[in-house]
């Protein structure tokens, strides 16, 4: 791997992470959206929002269906969790007129906060059922609207894949797929497979012909591309490979993606591009965590366990006081 290509991410941690400051109000460190959770997974949205937390922002709220919330909000009180997801079975009996009325309704309950949250993370845990997706997809328009940044990750990755115009012309989507993910949207965008051979350039053209979204392709060493420059994290990591992992990361980039924003909005000279910077300090963070996590639990190391391990791995590269 050549050295230009492996960004410094502790580097890049210290730049991003705002310091402690106590003139700083409720809010300022980051107000994150998760949008995700339905009747087979609530752990993955949990996964993503608390990491955010952990991670230090004040606010993280979680949008999910009626049956996840009240295990969602069971795992922590620390999540604001809002139980307005509605899937096909709710809807089955109803006229068109009346399911139009729902996803109105599924709609309106987001539009209420949009304007407040720094970031979105959209897929952890959302599953693939369609009423759901459609009315993930008009949330997706809402945040376009209003600018709000999202992270795709997930079954988000299945619905965006499957209708890439969604993301189009938006430079503020992340996307953060696994293996099978990154498959899927190289079949779908630049119609052939994987090239290992080409990694940087295939995934450089895919961020591309998407419209210069950034991706941050997950694996043995995380790749980074906005469609022009090309990046990878290789730091650390971890060899145990327990689901849960990349939705740590999911609420990581949320996270890091709005403090960069932030730094960069009060610093007109600096050319950073805030979701490249997010991307590479999300995955070195989680890397460091993952290895932190393995080193104490071995064999039995959990994704609660490297998410314990977040803000010790934060303090040793950028120290609070
Ligand atoms: N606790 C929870 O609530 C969690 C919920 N989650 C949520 O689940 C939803 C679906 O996401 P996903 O990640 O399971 O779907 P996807 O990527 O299609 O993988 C499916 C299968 O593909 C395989 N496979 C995997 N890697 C491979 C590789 N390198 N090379 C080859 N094959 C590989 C492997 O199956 P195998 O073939 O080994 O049987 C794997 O099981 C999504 O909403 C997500 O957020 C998760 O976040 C986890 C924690
Ligand atoms: N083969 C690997 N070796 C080392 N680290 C890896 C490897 N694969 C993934 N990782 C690390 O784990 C993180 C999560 O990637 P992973 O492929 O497990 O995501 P995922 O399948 O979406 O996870 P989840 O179970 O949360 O859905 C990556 O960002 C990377 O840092
Ligand atoms: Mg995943």
């Amino acid at each position: 791997m050549s050295s230009t290509l492996e960004a410094d991410a502790e580097s890049v941690l210290r730049l991003v992470t705002p310091s402690l400051d106590l003139k700083r109000h409720k809010g300022q460190a980051g107000k994150i959206a998760v949008i995700g959770g339905c009747r087979e997974y609530t752990g993955a949205p949990y996964f993503a929002a608390i990491s955010a937390l952990k991670i230090g922002a004040d606010l993280s709220h979680v949008f999910c269906t009626k049956d996840a919330a009240p295990v969602i909000k069971s795992y922590s009180p620390e999540l604001i969790v809002h139980p307005v997801l509605e899937e096909s079975y709710t809807i089955s009996h109803f006229s068109e007129e009346e399911s139009r009325k729902v996803q109105e309704r599924v709609v309106a309950e987001v539009d209420k906060w949009m304007e407040r949250f720094d970031c979105l993370v959209i897929g952890p845990g959302l599953g693939r059922d369609p009423f759901l997706l459609e009315c993930v997809s008009k949330i997706m328009l809402l945040a376009k609207k209003f600018n709000v940044p999202f992270v795709v990750d997930g079954d988000g990755l299945f619905l965006v894949t499957n209708s890439i115009g969604l993301l189009s012309s938006y430079p503020l989507a992340v996307l953060t797929p696994n293996v099978n993910e990154y498959k899927r949207l190289v079949l779908k965008v630049l119609n052939c497979e994987v090239d290992e051979q080409n990694a940087e350039d295939q995934l450089r053209s895919l961020a591309n012909q998407i419209g210069g979204v950034t991706i941050l392709r997950k694996g043995r060493s995380d790749l980074i591309s906005n469609g022009e420059i090309v990046k990878s994290v290789s730091i650390y990591g971890s060899p145990r490979r327990c689901g849960g992992q990349g939705d740590i990361l999911s609420g990581s980039v949320a996270v890091f993606l709005s403090w960069a924003q932030q730094l960069i909005s009060g610093h007109e000279s600096l050319l950073e591009n805030p979701a490249i910077l997010g991307c590479i300090a999300a995955s070195g963070l989680l890397r460091k965590a993952a290895s932190l996590a393995f080193a104490k639990h071995k064999r039995s190391t959990l994704t609660s366990d490297i998410i314990e391990c977040l803000g010790a791995s934060l303090e040793d590269i950028c120290p609070a006081s």
